[in-house]
């Protein structure tokens, strides 16, 4: 697969998708690119999660599609897929105990590496992706005995093992303490000028704008704008992303500057 800077890896149109008679996107088209962080923005429950599994092929589009190089995703295999396209859940419960190790492994299946046939590679690759991501100390740590924040790192490492060069993630930094938001925020950006495409989900408009190259504004099922975060972050624009008055959100960012 291309993956000059700014080629575009995969590709949305006109994506509409509903759960029962709830109908949530509308009609979404986007571009994902090499080099690229892309920030999706939106409102509580407003579909961003269920445009990351449209993108991600885990659902199929109602209308319009997805494709990576020119492929629909619905005509991919789950593990041709996972080649191309690794996945940061918002929240992940591992029904057994594994050890932090083992959980980043799992991101080495699709390419046939599993616990007992790991080459040695691929436990190489794992070590120094828990070492990028400062948590090697708890490699041996049992998954499910360790904080959100830990675990949520564990699953950008797994991602990461993953070899795909399209990252989805939802949420990354939501429980993050302020250390970890920084480097995680850091090397998202890195791997975007190391050519990944980065896609994620946040509620922090002040993300998107430290790292974001393009943040996608996601209203009513449809998107709302998309451009460069400087130009299109504007107040005015998150006021009406929001549904917030110019006082709440003058309030609000007082408080946070
Ligand atoms: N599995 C499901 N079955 C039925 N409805 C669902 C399902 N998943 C999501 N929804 C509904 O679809 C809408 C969009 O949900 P989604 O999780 O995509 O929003 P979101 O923008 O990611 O929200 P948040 O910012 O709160 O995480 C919501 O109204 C939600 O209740």
């Amino acid at each position: 697969m291309e993956s000059k800077a700014n080629a575009v890896l995969l590709q949305a149109q006109q994506l509409t998708y509903g759960y029962g008679k709830q109908q949530v996107l509308n009609g979404v088209s986007l571009d994902i690119r090499a080099g690229e962080v892309l920030a999706l923005l939106g409102p509580n429950g407003t579909g961003k999660s269920t445009l990351l599994k449209l993108l991600l092929g885990l659902y199929p589009p109602a209308s319009g599609e997805v494709t990576l190089a020119d492929k629909p995703l619905t005509q991919m295999t789950r593990r041709e897929i996972a080649g191309h396209i690794a996945y940061v859940p918002q929240h992940h419960i591992s029904p057994f105990p594994y050890t932090v190790r083992q959980v980043v492994s799992m991101g080495r299946y699709h390419s046939g590496g599993v616990f007992g046939r790991m080459s040695e590679r691929d436990g190489e690759l794992v070590a120094k992706v828990l070492i990028r991501l400062k948590i090697e100390h708890l490699a041996e740590r049992r998954y499910t005995e360790i904080s959100g924040g830990e675990q949520q790192l564990a699953l950008v490492c797994r991602a990461l093992v993953q070899g795909a060069k399209i990252l989805m993630l939802d949420e990354p930094a939501s429980a993050l303490d302020f250390g970890h938001q920084a480097r995680l925020l850091a090397q998202l950006r890195q791997l975007a000028e190391d050519g990944y495409a980065v896609v994620m989900t946040t509620h922090h408009p002040h993300h998107a704008r430290m790292i974001a190259h393009r943040a996608v504004m996601l209203k009513s099922g449809l998107v709302m704008a998309n451009g460069a975060p400087a130009e299109i972050l504007t107040p005015a624009a998150i006021q009406q992303l929001y549904d917030l008055s110019a006082q709440e959100l003058a309030a609000f960012t007082r408080g946070v500057a």
